[in-house]
């Protein structure tokens, strides 16, 4: 038994199942000791992480270690920090530098009830982020030294540029293609020519989508060109977190000097600030002195300024000063380009009909793209398969299907439409056939023939007492459209997402 490969398969499946910043903070720290007698034990850096553990992952665990071995497995959970390179156990966190700001010392439950106590709870929910230091670039940093995770598959050159900028996310490896292309060009504009394009450049877009991406492509074209600049990268959490010690630790003064000394400021995220008034008072006054001073800032976020609510109108308004710029869902092309490009980057040969099948089949984001991609390699290598279509299909059915299907139910997907569209649920459920009612009519098909085990009679019934014939039309038209209409893309992954975080 390879315990490296069952951990990584794990993972993998772990990674793509719960969200990133679960993730980040619970798993990717773990790694598998043993399994023996059926027992699989997990190392857990701390008591802290292995309560976390406990509390949150023991029964899909024990569900996804069982299947991979192919009999019954209980999990114990034990306190062992992880060796200094066990990259062997280690999976790859493809968000260097946004997540990988793990706290090194202030991890304690006692710092997490510090932060609680004090009202400060970061946005994901786990008060935990604590800062690790100033993420900032001057093109003479020596890489950070966390503690990186690998996964083995992968063979990406993970160094990380000078400290916090992710040295592979370039704009070389940015594939481009309609969903992007403008996002890319404005990147590429202000890596050129800094506080002289678009100040501030704000990007928004869906998950997943390579925001974070573009925002260390430019900082690492601009070292590149100038190796002197000041490039900071940070995500909203951080700049929060590091703004919380400061206050605690009676050191703004250091903070301010570290945030307004800055070229580029890069700041990831940006709708976690929503809400939190001392933080947007901070942001607004380092956004003013930075470009006042004429700066570069650049801004990511899930939505346009319109659209956060809870985001001082001050700030709003200085976020709309520049250009607004939206990262799509990637279409068919895209999708397989990029999934052409990051299998290249493997070890394990992925065949072009394994390429086309996945590009198909996940329409979400990009980051399930890789995860999927990923999963399917280290699946293969589990079974010492080659990989082929089958065995894509094998690991994915487990993947998205078992446990998807379970957690998301025929009403929540009705229900979930229904309020997208803004249509009645009894209208949508109906024989009315006005247009309003009937594209969200052949989503709900759509969704409750992908995402649950519904035959099409049961659907056809549950809409309007249709029967499987326009079923098989809605289901296929909305297939086909999704991958030509980005609208259409879009709103169905937004859907889908919104029924998962509910699920989760
Ligand atoms: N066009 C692309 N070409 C190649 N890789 C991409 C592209 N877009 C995204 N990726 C990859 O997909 C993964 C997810 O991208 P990224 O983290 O930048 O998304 P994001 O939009 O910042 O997501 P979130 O909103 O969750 O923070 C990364 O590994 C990134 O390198």
């Amino acid at each position: 038994m390879n315990l490296a490969k069952v951990w990584n398969s794990t993972l993998g499946t772990m990674q793509i199942q719960i969200s990133r910043h679960e993730f980040n903070t619970w798993l990717r720290r773990a790694t598998l000791i043993s399994l023996e007698n059926g027992v699989a034990t997990i190392g857990a850096p701390s008591a802290f992480f292995k309560e976390g553990l406990e509390n949150r992952y023991i029964g899909p665990l024990r569900e996804l270690i069982g299947n991979l071995v192919g009999f019954p497995v209980q999990v114990r959970v034990i306190i062992a920090p992880p060796a200094p390179v066990a990259a062997e156990h280690r999976l790859a966190s493809r968000e260097y530098g946004k997540d990988d700001d793990m706290p090194d010392l202030d991890e304690s439950p006692g710092y997490a009830a510090a932060n609680a106590q004090q009202g400060y709870v970061p946005a994901n929910g786990y008060a935990n982020g604590a800062s690790n230091g100033s993420g900032m670039h001057n093109g003479n940093g020596n890489g950070n030294g966390y503690d990186r995770l690998n996964m083995q598959q992968l063979e990406f050159s993970s160094a990380m540029r000078s400290g916090m900028l992710n040295a592979r996310y370039t704009f070389d490896r940015f594939i481009v293609g309609s969903s992007n292309r403008l996002a890319n060009a404005a990147c590429m504009a202000v890596a050129e020519h800094p506080a002289h394009a678009y100040n501030p450049l704000f990007l928004y877009g869906g998950v997943g989508l390579g925001k974070t991406h573009l925002l260390h492509a430019i900082g690492n074209y601009a070292l590149d060109r100038d190796p002197e600049i000041n490039v900071l990268y940070v995500s909203s959490e951080k700049f929060t977190n590091d703004l919380i010690n400061a206050i605690r630790r009676q050191q703004t003064e250091e903070f301010r000097i570290r945030y307004r000394n800055i070229d580029i400021l890069l700041i990831d995220d940006i709708q976690f600030i929503a809400g939190k008034e001392s933080t947007q008072e901070e942001f607004f006054h380092t956004f003013n002195t930075l470009h006042s001073a004429g700066k570069q800032i650049v801004i990511s976020s899930d939505r346009p300024p319109k659209a956060i609510l809870t985001l001082e109108e001050r700030l709003r308004s200085r976020f709309e000063w520049g250009l607004i710029v939206d990262v799509q869902t990637p279409d068919l092309e895209t999708r397989t380009a990029i999934l052409r490009a990051k299998a290249e980057q493997m070890s394990t040969h992925i065949p072009a009909e394994v390429i086309d099948f996945l590009a198909h089949r996940i329409q979400s984001n990009i980051r399930e793209l890789e995860g999927c991609l990923n999963r399917v390699a280290a699946y293969a290598q589990l079974i010492g398969a080659p990989v082929s279509t089958e065995v894509a299909t094998a690991a994915l059915n487990e993947l998205l299907d078992t446990t998807r299907r379970k957690r998301v139910t025929t009403e929540a997907i009705l229900r979930e439409v229904a309020e997208f569209y803004g249509v009645d649920l009894r209208a949508m459920q109906g024989r009315g056939r006005s247009r309003n009612i009937v594209v969200p009519r052949q989503v709900a098909m759509y969704l409750l023939r992908v995402e649950t085990d519904s035959s099409l009679m049961d659907i056809g019934q549950m809409l309007g007492g249709r029967d499987h014939t326009t079923v098989i039309y809605g289901c296929e038209k909305i297939g086909e459209e999704i991958n030509s209409d980005s609208r259409l893309r879009q709103e169905v992954v937004t859907i889908r997402d919104r029924l998962y975080q509910r699920a989760a």
